[in-house]
């Protein structure tokens, strides 16, 4: 079982200004509040702050101004409380250590051992069901650095399942990884957030994002719109964010995927992108095989 968390963790970001050692502001006056049950989509072009975003809610850089705290406590003692687990992006990890998937996983584990680092029966029936719960449960004695993208990135999210955090930071575990394996991933958090855990990914997947995220922070170095999906979400608010270099999508056909997936990108008329936005009368968040991958960079 995960823990039982409840609704009540709130993360709170209060008026953060992170400048980096060579005197580049990253990130300023950035503010927002979230609580559990939520899964929160951070969604900028890139280099507008998303990863050191995660790094200042994880510690590992620290703002020169403002808070971060999740249910009043400081990062540093909800770090000692295995509150928050991170997965950060594929190219942040040395892939060449040589090291077991169930070791990987294990990690997550650390925080809850003694400085010995014995697993305990606990440990390991948390470590194979984060792995049976990502799917990656043959694969558990391979080498991490023989696996996948797409595999890699599940490994990860099992490690941080294995942690039992209430918070779940995701930086865009969809990169490189097939459709199925996005579905997988996507189902995998709806049922987190059933659990009340507080979820907040980011992602170039705009299409994915009104299907299973609830709420947004729009991004570039500050918030430029925080809310709802469903009234946040939107293409004004998105024009805003990538300031032009958004380009809209949908897929059909066979030629997109390795896979037997069915899609192939086509550009969409400005009617289908309206309807995709929540318009034509639509209550229900448009399904991201519509819209997919729409960031471009220019
Ligand atoms: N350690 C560092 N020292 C100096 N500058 C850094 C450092 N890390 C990141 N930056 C700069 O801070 C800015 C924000 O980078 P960051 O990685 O947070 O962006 P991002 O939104 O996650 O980008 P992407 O979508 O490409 O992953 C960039 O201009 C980057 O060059």
């Amino acid at each position: 079982m995960m823990n039982t968390p409840n609704n009540s963790i709130v993360l709170n970001i209060d008026d953060i200004t992170v400048t980096y050692n060579n005197g580049h502001t990253a990130i300023y006056n950035t503010s927002f509040k979230l609580n559990g049950g939520t899964i929160c989509a951070l969604v900028g072009v890139n280099g507008s702050g998303k990863s050191t975003l995660f790094k200042s809610i994880m510690g590992m850089v620290k703002p020169i101004s403002g808070t971060v705290t999740l249910n009043n406590l400081s990062v540093t003692k909800a770090l000692k409380q295995n509150i928050i687990a991170y997965v950060p992006q594929t190219e942040e990890v040395d892939w060449d250590f040589p090291v077991l998937v169930s070791d990987v996983v294990m990690m997550g584990r650390y925080g809850r051992m003694s400085f010995l680092r014995i697993p305990s029966k606990e440990d390991k029936k948390q470590v194979d069901m984060a792995l049976e719960r990502v799917s990656m449960s043959a694969l558990k004695n391979r080498q991490i650095g023989e696996l996948s993208g797409g595999q890699k990135k599940r490994v990860f999210l099992a490690r941080a399942l294995a942690q039992q955090g209430q918070v779940l930071l995701l930086d865009e575990p969809f990169t490189g990884v097939d459709v199925k394996t996005e579905n997988a991933i996507i189902d995998l958090l709806k049922a987190l957030r059933t659990e009340g855990h507080l979820i907040l990914v980011s992602t170039h997947n705009l299409g994915s994002v009104p299907e299973f995220c609830d709420q947004v922070v729009l991004f570039n170095r500050t918030v430029l719109a925080t809310g709802p999906t469903k009234t946040t979400f939107t293409p004004q608010n998105l024009m805003t964010t990538f300031g032009g270099a958004l380009r809209y999508l949908s897929l059909s056909g066979d030629k997109l995927h390795d896979d037997e997936d069915p899609r192939v990108v086509s550009v969409l008329t400005d009617d289908e992108r309206a309807a995709v936005f929540y318009g034509e009368g639509q209550d229900d968040a448009p399904h991201h095989d519509l819209l997919h991958k729409a960031l471009r960079k220019k």
